[in-house]
């Protein structure tokens, strides 16, 4: 189970007393955090040398100023006490990628001197048996990849339909998989995944999310954006976007300050690089 954290000096000792510790910013207004939870939870249960830690963002203004927490969901991961990655946003794939390997080092040297070491790069096996070889062969096979119920031309649920409608508004050609019609992919996937629920979309073998997330990427462009950095074609859309803006009126000026006085901001997702690129070093 996570355990959550209301004070400073709880948050200090049960980073102290872990060897390796995951601290969740999150905010209850967040979309993505609430898709993180179900993430982290299932991960606290199969990783329970990780003490994962929730972290109200707007309740806890001294370690967000501490921390330079300014969007959620965010996570700062910790070996051996000391601050050893970020992951910005939710990205649940580099979060069980990291969670993976802290457990399994950690497993290699129970009894080593808990100094911070750096999390192996993580590797899927090249192509494992049964469903997750098959999750494998599917990820590999088209650069977008949409897992959900019905066919494009035919959605059987409206959240498949929502992120359909999203993926051709951006002009890319993307590729389906009715999950109806495989049952053994339906649910291996999830657990491949950390990702309860479909639809699921994929951008070059990494979990961009569902429909909350991608509609919500879609509505702020950063779906295009995204797509067209991966896949190319971007040149065009980014000319028409610079021309927009230019039209737009100038945005007030930021004043920063400290993160009690800002709202936390809902976090970016993280997509279409490797775990090690995701995970940055601090
Ligand atoms: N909040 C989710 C909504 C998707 C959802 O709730 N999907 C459900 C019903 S269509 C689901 O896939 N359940 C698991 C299953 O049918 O296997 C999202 O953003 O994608």
């Amino acid at each position: 189970m996570s355990r959550d954290v209301a004070s400073t000096e709880a948050f200090d000792k049960a980073i102290k007393d872990a060897r390796n510790a995951v601290a969740y910013f999150w905010a209850d207004w967040s979309e993505p955090c609430k898709q993180m939870d179900v993430v982290v939870q299932e991960l606290a249960k199969q990783h329970p040398s990780i003490a994962f830690l929730r972290v109200e963002a707007e309740q806890a203004d001294e370690l967000t100023e501490r921390y330079g927490v300014e969007t959620v969901p965010y996570f700062i991961l910790f070996e051996g006490g000391r601050r050893a990655g970020a992951i910005d946003g939710a990205d649940p794939a580099a979060l069980t990628q990291h969670a993976a390997a802290a457990a399994a080092a950690a497993a290699a040297a129970p009894a080593a001197a808990a100094a911070p070491t750096p999390a192996p790069a993580p590797a899927r096996a090249p192509r494992a048996a049964g469903v997750e070889g098959r999750i494998q062969d599917l990820l590999a096979s088209a650069p977008l990849l949409l897992f959900m119920k019905g066919s494009k031309e035919q959605p059987y649920c409206g959240f498949s339909s929502r992120v359909v409608d999203a993926l051709k508004a951006t002009g890319h050609d993307f590729q389906t998989f009715d999950i109806f019609q495989d049952e053994e992919i339906r649910q291996g996937l999830k657990a491949f995944s950390n990702w309860p629920t479909y639809p699921q979309l994929y951008l070059t073998g990494e979990l961009v999310g569902g429909c909350d997330i991608v509609t919500e990427m879609a509505a702020s462009g950063e779906l295009q954006q995204l797509l067209d950095g991966a896949l190319g074609g971007g040149a065009r859309r980014q000319q028409e976007q610079e021309q927009q803006q230019q039209q737009a009126a100038p945005a007030p000026p930021q004043v920063r300050g400290p993160v009690a006085a800002v709202r936390v901001r809902p976090g970016r997702v993280v997509v279409g690089r490797s775990a090690a690129g995701v995970v940055t070093p601090s």
